[in-house]
């Protein structure tokens, strides 16, 4: 269960949010929506304590997120960045800046197998393969490390609808996680349970 109260959140030139408050149940897949600009990618940095809100409290399964508890909190999830930006060059440099262990390595190829991109992986430079299979292979990345909560930033924006139904077979077949996504997508906005509006 994530629990977000009166959250205030601003930079000089924006304010994010003020007293935003949200809860999100485990298992539930929720996604945050509003126009570009708004604040929803902050909001997932908030989650994962990459940033700090000047208020409010935020509580992942019971716990206060504070620095005594960043690292647990850390533990329990996984964030995909938005374009999938990655200070890493192919699905082989992803398995050692995530420090896969054999099963997650196993899960790896499974979810790149199911998602369509085997091919794309080992080796082979994300310059030289498109946008929507670096997607792909970066969300099989997430997926094989088998967190609780996922943080999605525009999971979906470079897939094609095909795509998308693979990966939502594929989540499909991975019960009770929690997901917390941004997306302008209708697809994947009807593939949530609820969203969220920031
Ligand atoms: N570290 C920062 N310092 C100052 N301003 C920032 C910082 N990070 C984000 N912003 C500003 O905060 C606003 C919200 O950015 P954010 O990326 O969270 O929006 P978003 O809703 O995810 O947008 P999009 O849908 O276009 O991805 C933007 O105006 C952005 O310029």
């Amino acid at each position: 269960m994530i629990k977000c109260e009166n959250i205030n959140l601003s930079f000089p030139k924006q304010i994010v949010c003020e007293n935003f408050s949200f809860e999100v149940a485990t298992g539930e897949s929720v996604c945050i929506s509003g126009p570009s600009g708004k604040g929803k990618s902050s909001l997932l940095k908030v989650l994962m304590g990459f940033m700090i809100p000047q208020s409010g409290k935020i509580q992942v399964d019971g716990l206060d997120l504070n620095s005594d508890t960043i690292a647990t909190i850390r533990n329990k999830m996984i964030w995909l960045p938005q374009n999938s930006n990655l200070p890493v060059d192919s699905a082989d440099e992803l398995v050692v800046l995530l420090q896969m262990k054999e099963e997650q390595i196993r899960k790896f190829n499974q979810f790149l197998e199911q998602l369509g991109v085997k091919e794309y992986g080992g080796d082979r430079s994300f310059n030289e393969i498109s946008g929507g299979q670096k997607q792909r292979i970066v969300l099989a990345a997430c997926l094989s490390l088998d967190k609780p909560i996922i943080l999605l930033d525009e999971p979906v924006s470079a897939l094609d609808d095909y795509s998308i139904d693979l990966l939502f077979a594929t989540l499909g077949s991975l019960p009770n996680k929690t997901i917390v996504s941004t997306s302008h997508n209708k697809k994947w906005l009807d593939f949530c349970d609820r969203t969220i509006e920031l």
